[in-house]
């Protein structure tokens, strides 16, 4: 069972709780439905959202839902730690990776698969009455986001903590924005989180990989350069931006 204990305010609680509290993630009455990939980030999600319940935030309701891609992947663990746990948890099946590599033979299946993936979730979300999906990006995820789009695309800017789509009429929530990557993998092992090995051809060999790299070489320069990234985010000069004049 999850159970909380003070010492996690500290390590990561507080942290989620600032990025809720500063992105105004979570109002009374919310059903927020935790997007679950089978993945690290999104099961550690989860359990913060189950202790932020017992602790601070307690008049939210939340449901976890997996979009099965097709991949064959072997999902028991995350079903009995969800029974075990007391959290409604759906699952969708989908033909999503069949139409990705078969049909559709792409040669850069991520973002499609991505869009797919997002927009069965936001459907089956609204078949639960849900008003908000909550992802798994944690602050890494924040800057390899914006190292691509600066580097990839020559665009400046990466997801925001608190989107809302009013095609489907669904806020996105990101409550994992401050926390680094390395330290949700230790918890994760230390918690024995059940993580599920992805069998998606594609996982770990996108650009996302070589921003990591990136970061890595930059923090052994700058060891404060994440801390840093993350707050010029939130820290910037609308002036200093280039806005061309209109001709
Ligand atoms: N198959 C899925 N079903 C439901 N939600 C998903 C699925 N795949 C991804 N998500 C959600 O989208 C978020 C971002 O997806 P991405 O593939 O970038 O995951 P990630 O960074 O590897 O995180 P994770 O460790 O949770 O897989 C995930 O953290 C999760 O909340």
């Amino acid at each position: 069972m999850i159970k909380f204990e003070k010492k996690y305010n500290k390590l990561f609680l507080n942290n989620i709780r600032k990025a809720i509290t500063d992105y105004e993630m979570i109002q009374p009455n919310d059903k927020i439905a935790v997007g679950l990939s089978g993945g690290k980030d999104s099961i550690f999600l989860l359990f913060c959202l189950k202790l932020i319940q017992q602790t601070s935030i307690k008049n939210f309701e939340f449901i976890g839902i997996h979009i099965d891609l097709g991949f064959s992947m072997d999902i028991e663990s995350l079903k009995s730690y969800c029974t075990k746990n007391n959290i409604p948890l759906i699952i969708e099946k989908t033909n999503i990776a069949d139409v990705i590599f078969n049909d559709r033979k792409e040669k850069n299946p991520c973002s499609l698969c991505s869009k797919l993936r997002r927009g069965a979730l936001a459907r089956v979300s609204k078949n639960y009455n849900v008003n908000k999906i909550a992802l798994g990006h944690n602050a890494d995820d924040v800057i390899e986001t914006l190292f691509m789009n600066v580097l990839k695309v020559g665009k400046l800017g990466t997801f925001h903590p608190n989107s809302y789509n009013s095609e489907k009429d669904m806020h996105i929530i990101r409550p994992m924005i401050y926390i680094r990557e390395n330290l949700i993998e230790s918890f994760v092992n230390k918690f024995n989180l059940p993580v599920i090995t992805s069998t998606c051809p594609k996982d770990k060999k996108t650009v996302r990989e070589d921003m990591k790299k990136l970061l890595f070489q930059l923090e052994k320069i700058y060891p404060d350069a994440s801390e840093k990234i993350l707050s010029s985010l939130s820290n910037f000069d609308l002036n200093n931006l280039w806005k061309k004049y209109d001709i």
